[in-house]
């Protein structure tokens, strides 16, 4: 199903007037303090508009802040440090820095950078002069908001554009008894007392991989069930091939190409079992569902704006992230892929600066897609099955991290990076990293590729040693011994 625009019966029949003081007249009104959201607010007040946020949480910073980005990396952060995980391979495999590492222990860190990072978000839109109104927005017309606070109906507010950051809620289907203790979501989670002995994930998407492997690092048994048998279909295969062998071989169980129908508490145990289609059973302490996520879009009154959503609650942009209603942009995961907080901060920019006609660079087409599981993965531009599809001739070059000084020193006797170039002109395509420091590493090939780099650079340039960064010259090597000769672009 698309998104359409839908003649409005209230406009289109009656013209409602409101009234509305010059107090609560904006240029631009934001909903949603997320990435998406803030971002396209300090863009709007750099123009010199007069900016409102209205937040239905109690707190700036969205799903980012408060239950996405930043609490699971804090912690991944915590468990990584406090097990000993990344010594394990000088120490032995029983190394741990803090025996028995309690929820506690992992939350206390977690509140202290969330309480930091929703001080300087705040920071942020004061200095900027931005106003904030706490409460749900739902719209009485395409230029008029309705504002309903803790204390009941708040102003009607209007605003000459309009930009929807509302952001997505994990997806809960009826069939999951969820309960926010033993059954719970991703948001659920971390409310968590205790650390299970045993997890059950459901859903091997990029939250489902992230807390599985965060938990199989806390030494919990955990069971990864997808109904799909390529898991991440938009990572390189090979490099998503590497990442589930080493996953498997540190103990996580995978139940691929199986769907979970029906999940019930065994009364004797008190465990959760998670009856498969396949007809085999997962039981496990904790069941964490993580089968994707909707548009926050329920609540927000769009059929008085005349905009319709998807049978997942997301909103239709053109390539302005303009609705189909012309003073109403949407920008973040409330529009879909690729859901990120980095290219929702950049939609918000864009989006504003469109909306007010400033003249811009184009987005750039190539932005790094981080995955922070333990070991973290990722990547920028093709994949070789992209290359491939495409028809492009191309050549691979790989680099170990136990090739490089500095993954000795560190330790390190997994990491993976692949570099694909074309024959043809020599220029980098694509990078897929798996290992530690991947998701800063990444940001090399990012910038080779922005400026058309080829494989030259990384033959050609002194990099500092010892780095990891230096696998990127070890795989320009690689790929350069089999290049084809007289293909020097
Ligand atoms: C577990 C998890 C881990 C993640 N890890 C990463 C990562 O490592 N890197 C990365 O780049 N991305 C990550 N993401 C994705 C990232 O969090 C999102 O892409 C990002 O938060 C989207 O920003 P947004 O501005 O669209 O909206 P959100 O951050 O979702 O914020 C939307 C805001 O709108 C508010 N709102 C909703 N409806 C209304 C209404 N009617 N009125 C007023 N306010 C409203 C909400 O309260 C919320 O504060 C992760 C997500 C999850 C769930
Ligand atoms: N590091 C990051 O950048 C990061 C981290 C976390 C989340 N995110 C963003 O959040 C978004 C949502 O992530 P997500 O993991 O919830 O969604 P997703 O759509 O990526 O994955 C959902 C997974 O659940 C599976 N699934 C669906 N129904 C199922 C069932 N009944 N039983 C078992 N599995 C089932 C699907 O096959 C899919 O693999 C993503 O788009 C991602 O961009 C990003």
């Amino acid at each position: 199903m698309t998104s359409k625009t839908k003649p409005n019966s209230k406009q289109a029949n009656e013209k409602i007037t409101f009234n509305v003081d010059q107090k609560h007249k904006y240029d631009l009104i934001v909903i949603g303090s997320g990435p998406g959201g803030r971002r396209a607010a300090i863009q709007g007040a750099e123009l010199g508009k007069r900016v409102l946020v209205i937040e239905k949480g109690q707190k700036v910073g969205g799903v980012s802040v408060h239950t996405g980005t930043i609490p699971s990396k804090t912690m991944r952060e915590t468990v990584l440090n406090l097990s000993g995980m990344r010594e394990r391979e000088f120490y032995g495999h029983s190394y741990r820095v803090k025996e028995d590492i309690s929820a506690a222990d992992i939350f206390e860190r977690l509140n202290k950078t969330l309480h930091h990072e929703v001080e300087i978000q705040e920071m942020q839109l004061n200095r900027n002069r931005i106003e904030t109104i706490y409460g749900l927005a739902s719209f009485a017309d395409a230029h008029h908001i309705n504002i309903h606070t803790e204390l009941g109906d708040g102003p009607c507010v209007r605003g000459e554009i309009i930009v929807i950051a509302v952001g997505t809620k994990p997806y809960r289907p009826d069939y999951v008894p969820f309960n926010g203790e033993t059954v719970v979501d991703s948001d659920e989670l971390l409310s968590m007392k205790k650390i299970p002995s045993s997890l059950a994930v459901v859903g091997a998407g990029v939250i489902g991989l992230e807390y599985a492997t965060i938990f199989s690092a806390l030494d919990v048994a955990v069971t990864l069930i997808d109904p799909r048998t390529k898991i991440l279909d938009f990572v390189d295969r090979e490099v998503m091939q590497y990442t589930v062998n080493q996953l498997r071989d540190s103990g996580v169980t995978f139940r691929l190409g199986h769907k979970v129908e029906k999940i019930e508490k065994d009364p004797v145990s008190g465990r959760h079992l998670c009856y498969l289609n396949s007809g085999r059973m997962v039981t496990a302490e904790v069941v964490l569902f993580a089968a994707g996520r909707v548009g926050t879009t329920d609540r927000l009154g769009l059929e008085n704006c005349g905009l319709d959503v998807d049978d997942r609650g997301r909103i239709k942009v053109n390539e302005n992230f303009q609705t189909a209603i012309e003073n109403i942009y949407a920008v973040g995961d409330v529009i879909g892929f690729p859901s990120l907080a980095s290219t929702s901060m950049e939609q918000g920019r864009v989006a504003v600066c469109r909306a007010y006609n400033q003249p811009m660079n184009d987005m750039s087409q190539f932005f790094p897609y981080g995955i922070y599981s333990v070991p973290e993965i990722s990547m920028v531009g093709m994949t070789e099955e992209d290359v491939q599809k495409r028809n492009i001739p191309y050549e691979v070059g790989v680099a170990r991290f136990r090739e490089t000084a500095r993954g000795q020193i560190m330790g390190l006797r997994t990491g993976l990076m692949k570099c694909i170039y074309s024959i043809k002109t020599q220029r980098l395509l694509g990078v897929h990293i798996v290992g530690e420091g991947a998701t800063e590493l990444v940001h090399i090939g990012q910038s080779v590729m922005a400026h058309k780099g080829k494989l030259s650079f990384f033959i050609d340039n002194t990099f500092n040693y010892p780095t990891l960064a230096e696998a990127y010259k070890i795989a320009a090597l690689d790929a350069a011994s089999r290049m084809p000769p007289g293909s020097e672009g």
